[in-house]
């Protein structure tokens, strides 16, 4: 399996097997929401089109990035989010980040949304994918993330160590002196309401998971759920 790194921008449209990387915070939020039983997390590209979404299917709840937003319900936050009880439900998820990138390749045939709670699990199924290329997209501070490229390399090696398990801690040092963890950490300190104190440690919890998240176009839109390594295959993209 050959790894290449790339931001959003230089992404290729249409990758044959896609892995978009959001460790602080979208797809750390995206795996808690699974965690706390959430069915699926439908991508959208703008914050209207969020509101649109939820406005046409009651019951559905919206999260975007950023202080809060009237007519959202939830943060992009794994802090303020794990309190909640999302059985069965619907998210629609607006970040400046995570979904830009996946919906920047939402052509892939196989596209993983990973971070390091999930990370583990990506790259078993990578492992059991065996492609010959996988484009990794790192989608923080314009491609040059540092704790999306640490996941990415970590999820790179685990997938290259077949059963043997890199030792995380570098990986995650990286991630913890990056640029987002200052920002979050700041943005603690001056009280923002759409962090929590505890948002970059439970980013930075590796393998806590045992679901990938694969994302798949389904009726014009880019839906992910989650997926157990070596359960039923995804359907094809339509
Ligand atoms: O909510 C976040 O942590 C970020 C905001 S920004 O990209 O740092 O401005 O969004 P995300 O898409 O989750 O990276
Ligand atoms: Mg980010």
């Amino acid at each position: 399996m050959q790894p290449v790194f790339t931001g959003v921008a230089d992404a290729p449209a249409a990758p044959c097997v896609a892995v978009v990387v959001d460790v602080m915070r979208a797809f750390t939020v995206a795996a808690w929401a699974f965690r706390r039983g959430a069915e699926r997390i439908v991508f959208a590209g703008t914050l209207e089109e969020a509101l649109e979404l939820k406005a046409r299917h009651p019951g559905w709840l919206a999260v975007q990035d950023g202080e809060p937003v009237p007519g959202f319900d939830l943060a992009n936050s794994p802090g303020r989010l794990r309190s909640h009880d999302l059985r069965g439900r619907t998210l629609v998820q607006k970040t400046t980040a995570g979904t830009v990138g996946a919906l920047a390749v939402a052509r892939a045939r196989l596209l993983l949304c990973a971070s390091f709670v999930v990370a583990g699990a990506t790259a078993e199924v990578l492992r059991r994918a065996r492609p010959e290329t996988v484009a990794f997209v790192v989608t923080g501070d314009g491609g040059r993330a540092e704790e999306d490229l640490a996941c990415a390399q970590y999820i790179a090696e685990r997938a290259r160590a077949g059963g043997a398990r890199p030792d995380p801690g570098p990986y995650l040092d990286r991630a913890r002196r990056s640029h987002a963890a200052a920002r979050l950490s700041d943005g603690v300190r001056r009280g923002l309401r759409g962090v929590h104190a505890e948002d970059v440690a439970m980013c930075l919890e590796a393998d806590a998971f045992p679901f990938a998240m694969t994302a798949i176009r389904e009726d014009g839109r880019l839906v992910l759920r989650p997926v157990e390594p070596g359960g039923p295959p995804s359907p094809p993209p339509a």
